[in-house]
């Protein structure tokens, strides 16, 4: 299907803007929803099934999109999943990326660091999907280590292990989309408010499109040059179906 896209330049400032004086949003608030919704889609995308594996493991990068990955490996707790997250690159920008860790703690889930093993979580056998939540529009090629390396062994598996990306499938560039043959190929996509130009470069047989971070009103997206998505009900995500 169509649909609008925003920039990664108009993505920051729409951001801003809600995190700005006028409209009064927090960080803290916008990347709960925003964990939440990608949360969601897993659990629309891979039903729980008591009997069937439910590992998960979410890759956190250094920035917000990090972040959002780990809001998100809590509600996948919540929704009855076992998420393990692996966070090399701790963010110390404020105190709220620690306390989002120790509220992982608080429900006991793992959370790997650089020192941690981590690749033996890429199998198929025990995981269901990983989350890449590494980055999102601030990514700026080419990408720096560990996050390389990281990439490399995301490439290796995921014809068989589903890789969900959050915002943007991490090492594409957010405007022109993947950069090369090496590029990840996720299963599935959560553009967080709008989709941003990379989303019109997925191949709609191979990757499940879904918008989700549902935090703005109707004239506001308009303002931006987008209209509002078609939630359901109470949902924090909507799929978005190729027509
Ligand atoms: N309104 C929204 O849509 C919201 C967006 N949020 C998330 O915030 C993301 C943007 O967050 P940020 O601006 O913090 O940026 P990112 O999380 O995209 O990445 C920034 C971090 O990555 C590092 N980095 C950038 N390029 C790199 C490279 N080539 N190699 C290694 N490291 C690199 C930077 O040093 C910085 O630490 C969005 O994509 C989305 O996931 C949510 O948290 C809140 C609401
Ligand atoms: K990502």
């Amino acid at each position: 299907m169509s649909f609008k896209t925003i920039s990664s330049h108009m993505a920051a400032q729409l951001d801003k803007e809600l995190m700005g004086p006028e409209v009064g949003f927090t960080l803290e608030q916008l990347m709960e929803l925003a964990g939440l919704s990608v949360a969601q889609a897993i659990v629309k995308e891979f039903p729980y099934v008591p009997s069937r594996k439910s590992q998960v493991l979410v890759l956190a990068g250094p920035g917000n999109n990090g972040g959002d990955g780990l809001v998100c490996a809590r509600h996948l707790a919540l929704f009855g999943f076992n998420p393990v997250v692996y966070y090399p690159k701790r963010s110390s920008k404020t105190p709220f990326f620690s306390q989002l860790v120790s509220q992982l703690q608080f429900f006991k889930i793992p959370v790997l660091g650089s020192d941690d093993q981590w690749i033996k979580y890429l199998d198929e056998k025990d995981t269901l999907c990983v989350v890449d939540a590494i980055f999102g529009f601030s990514f700026r090629p080419p990408v720096r280590e560990p996050f390389g390396s990281v990439l490399k062994e995301l490439r290796k598996v995921q014809e068989r292990l589903p890789i969900v990306s959050v915002d943007i499938p991490t090492g594409w560039d957010v405007d022109e989309g993947p950069l090369d043959n090496e590029s990840i190929v996720p299963k599935v996509l959560v553009s967080l408010t709008a989709p941003k130009p990379c989303a019109s470069k997925i191949d709609s047989l191979e990757t499940q499109h879904y918008v989700g971070g549902r935090f703005i009103p109707g004239s506001f997206a308009n303002k931006y040059g987008f209209e509002p998505f078609d939630y359901d009900k109470g949902d924090q995500v909507t799929k978005l179906v190729p027509t």
